[in-house]
């Protein structure tokens, strides 16, 4: 046994090996340890090797499902090895020592799970591959969950963001690839061959050239390739779902890195996690599809105006019709997932519940089309979708005679297919049903031929049927002409077979068996349909997600009184009484009222720097704008009075000093490295918040930092800015760009209490409140006390000496100086790059040095 376990654990590679052994999986050597640990199981051993006892724990097969998510989640792979022969074939083969064969069937990881328990139902599953050809990179994504896959290129710099977008759960590439991303699984540079893929996409769909599907580069294709062969791999040959893949065009969403999405906090949480997130705040989708579609939306805003507009377009005309709305709703929240279950039956995992679900998913999708179809005034898109919601009346009444209302997840046990379906299957059971009302009769007739009124037939899986009598009773059916024969001895009762009972229990047992094939004949026949039908069938399956996302969104916008955004062409953005989803939700869970504020950039103004107290709100008013901005061109209404949004092609959100030890940088590090990519890639038609940068560090360091960005941002990049400051003297900025103005957030002192109005206002603020905040905060008032005279004395050596930003008054313009800075005119600079050191003899250099000195003094 060890050395086929030895054979499969080196196919196993580096996941964990789930070796089956009757009714448990069993894990050996460090594989048991890893695994006990993580799922707190005991540890034992079991025989030696090499002298040592083995590690070994153990999971049930039937509740293998449960320790499998743990694993996972935990970020292990798994390959699980089953017996491929029964223990009779096995004898058969070899003989009464024979081992039963084992080969690893699938391997589970966190990208290839397709089982309704091991995936979150609103959230997209996404495995990637991603790999470099000629200095390009290639991205190939899919959800097998739901056959969904895309491919995408992009510059070596922008893969960071592109994966932040995708959020993949397990990301493969070429072995040796410098560019890697961390915690990447590793497979032959062979796999990631454009040819390959091509030929591999080519075969999958059955066509001679990938044209109809879109246009493919190179290293879409060698990525498609690599994405494949692991799916291969961890499949066993056996391919899951994949639908035609879709080309991504990096210009067609809105570009933002993965700082941003996570400043953001679109789909979780700084905290981890999807509470208090944007999507859950606004999410009020009624499937499990439509909320990935939703996070996928909000993970990837559009940039094409007309698409927008027929989004927005849907949600409107949801959003005017409450009752419609309330029964298009109520009709999705009754359809299965049947975008998960054609996945599992395509990646050969189906149970009869899946196809069950297929059934009533298709046909409540009919329904529902029919009954939009009656409409007037129909939306673009809903017209659009309104085809792929219908067109599958012959699947659907074939399942729905072919199967039972309730099909169960098991096919073990047979009984799923439906009575009236098969004239054949019906006899089966009629004779296997008149057996057992026999047995009945005979349990009767026995009763009354030995009369004992307590004899019973029972049934279990060691003896099969059975007559069964109180020991006292047993010796009339002892006797040798009883007709009975002696089986079993238990305490107190004695166990008896009869050839009457013995043969009607054979037509049980076969007629149970040719129903069972039965079943199973139909049940492969009723799969063959549905995936020959997936392409169609996923095309429902988004259709439903998208109607769904968009009656989710209306429901939202009528709950809090949202507006229908317009985006237009231009640099504008003008937000009347915008609010921050999250938190005003938050403040209306503690009975609070959140203040909504305007905001207006356009090309004259499109910096606002943004000043005030601590607590001010100024962190909520930066975000809540992006977050509008996001929302309106994922298609969906904002929270705010009226919007009109100049459309943003990158968005960009930084907060001063954001932690991010996990990756090995400082705080101050970070904020660097992110400000640094802001000015890199910011547009003029960007839109960038940024919220105290500079705060990470001495305070001459970060005012000037701080300043000197605020400029560039002006000058040079010249995108829609938003810049919290705690530096007053920031103010001064104000005097020399021309794009820029300042404002504040309002507080009053009031009794010498602090009252912060979250009300936004024009000018500077006035004074930062630091102490009051800090009073608020509860810290004694004897530090309090202690503060307020150093700042006292601070205040009054400003006065004194014109502060920090003393000797900035003569300070020339940015733009003056990177003029300055770009002088070309440097004739000793040119004449000592052009020299060749090396060649030189001392005496030729002694010479030259002269020349230059020379020259130099003439110059000066
Ligand atoms: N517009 C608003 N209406 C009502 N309450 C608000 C509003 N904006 C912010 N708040 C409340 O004030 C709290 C602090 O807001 P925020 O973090 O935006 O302040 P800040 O000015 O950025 O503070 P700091 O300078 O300390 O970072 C929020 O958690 C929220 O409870």
């Amino acid at each position: 046994m060890m050395t086929q376990y030895l054979a499969l654990r080196e196919v196993a590679d580096d996941c964990l090996l789930f070796y089956r052994m009757g009714d448990f999986f069993e894990l050996f050597f460090d594989d048991a340890k890893t695994a006990s640990q993580i799922l707190d199981i005991a540890l034992t051993t079991r025989g030696e090797h090499q002298g040592q006892p083995i590690p070994m724990c153990g999971v049930p097969v039937h509740a293998a499902e449960g320790y499998l998510a743990r694993l996972i989640k935990a970020g292990c792979r798994v390959a699980i090895a089953e017996q491929t022969e029964t223990p009779a074939e096995a004898k058969k083969r070899g003989g009464s020592k024979a081992l039963v064969a084992r080969d690893i069937v699938r391997f589970v990881t966190a990208g290839t799970l397709t089982e309704e328990s091991l995936l979150e139902p609103r959230r997209a599953n996404v495995l990637a591959a991603a790999c470099e050809v000629r200095g390009v990179v290639g991205i190939a994504s899919c959800d097998i969950s739901t056959g969904r896959m895309e491919l995408e290129e992009c510059a070596p710099d922008r893969l960071a963001a592109a994966l932040a977008r995708l959020g993949p759960s397990e990301l493969v590439a070429p072995d040796g690839w410098d560019a890697a991303p961390d915690g990447v699984i590793a497979r032959g540079t062979h796999e990631f061959s454009s040819d390959g893929g091509d030929g591999r996409l080519k075969l999958i769909h059955g066509v001679s050239t990938l044209d109809g599907f879109g246009t493919f580069s190179r290293a879409m294709l060698a990525a498609a390739g690599g994405l494949i062969a692991y799916l291969d791999h961890v499949g066993r040959g056996n391919l899951p779902l994949l639908l035609p893949p879709e080309a991504r065009s990096g210009d067609a969403a809105l570009a933002m890195d993965e700082a941003t999405r996570a400043s953001l906090e679109i789909l979780e949480s700084s905290q981890g996690g999807r509470r208090g997130s944007l999507i859950d705040a606004i999410d009020r989708c009624v499937t499990g599809a439509g909320a990935r579609q939703l996070a996928d939306d909000l993970f990837a805003p559009l940039t094409d105006r007309m698409a927008i507009a027929e989004r927005l377009e849907l949600v409107e005309w949801l959003h005017g019709d409450a009752l419609l709305r309330e029964d298009l709703r109520a009709a999705l929240r009754a359809l299965p997932d049947v975008g998960r279950a054609l996945g599992r039956v395509v990646a050969g995992r189906g149970s009869p519940r899946d196809l069950g679900q297929l059934r009533d998913g298709l046909a409540g999708a009919r329904t529902t089309g029919e009954r939009l179809a009656t409409m007037d005034n129909l939306p673009v898109l809903l017209e659009r979708l309104l085809p792929a919601l219908g067109g599958h009346a012959e699947l659907v009444d074939h399942f729905a005679r072919a199967l039972v209302q309730s099909p169960p997840t098991e096919r073990g046990q047979g009984g799923y297919i439906a009575s009236g379906y098969d004239a054949s299957l019906d006899e089966l059971r009629v004779m296997s049903g008149n057996a057992r009302r026999a047995i009945a009769a005979l349990e009767a007739k026995y009763r009354e031929e030995t009369g004992v009124a307590s004899l019973k037939i029972k049934h279990n899986n060691v003896l099969g049927y059975f007559i069964e009598v109180a020991q006292r009773h047993a010796d009339k059916l002892m006797e040798p002409d009883s007709g009975f024969s002696h089986r079993q001895t238990m305490a107190g009762a004695m166990r008896f077979n009869a050839v009457a009972l013995h043969e009607e229990a054979a037509r049980i047992t076969e007629a149970g068996g040719h129903a069972l094939a039965a079943e199973e004949g139909h049940f492969e026949t009723l799969v063959a349909e549905a995936v020959a039908a997936r392409q169609t069938i996923a095309r429902t399956a988004a259709a439903l997600a998208r109607i769904d996302v968009a009656a989710g969104q209306a429901e939202r916008a009528a709950e809090g009184g949202w507006s229908r955004p317009q985006v237009v062409e231009g640099i504008s953005l003008d937000i009347e009484g915008g609010r921050h989803p999250v938190v005003e939700s938050a403040l209306k869970a503690q009975g609070e009222r959140f203040v909504a504020n305007d905001c207006r950039l356009a090309s004259h103004d499109r910096l606002w720097l943004i000043g005030g107290p601590n607590m001010g709100g100024k962190s909520t008013f930066l975000r809540q704008n992006a977050l509008i901005v996001l929302l309106a061109q994922a298609g969906g209404f904002v929270p705010a009075k009226s919007a009109r949004i100049g459309m943003v092609d990158r968005l960009f959100s930084r907060v001063g000093a954001s932690d991010n030890l996990a990756r090995g940088r400082s705080t101050f590090m970070v904020e660097m490295v992110e400000t640094a990519a802001i000015l890199a890639q910011a547009t003029d038609r960007s839109f960038v918040i940024l919220d105290e940068v500079g705060r990470g560090t001495s305070t001459y360091d970060g005012l000037a930092l701080a300043w000197a960005v605020a400029e560039a941002v002006h000058e040079t990049n010249r995108c829609r800015c938003l810049f919290a400051t705690h530096y007053h003297e920031l103010a001064r900025l104000a005097e020399t760009c021309e794009a820029l103005s300042l404002h504040h957030v309002r507080a009053r002192e009031w009794k010498g209490d602090l009252v912060l109005l979250h009300e936004l206002a024009s000018g500077p603020a006035d004074r930062s409140y630091g102490l009051a905040v800090a009073r608020l905060a509860g810290v004694p008032p004897k530090v309090i006390s202690r503060a307020k005279s150093v700042l006292e004395k601070l205040e009054k050596a400003r006065a004194e000496t014109g502060g920090l930003a003393a000797g900035l008054g003569d300070l020339p313009l940015f733009a003056a100086v990177q003029e300055a800075r770009q002088a070309p005119t440097d004739a000793l600079r040119d004449k000592l790059n052009t020299l060749d050191v090396d060649a030189m003899s001392p005496r030729d250099a002694l010479e030259i040095l002269y020349d230059l000195k020379r020259e130099a003094g003439t110059e000066s």
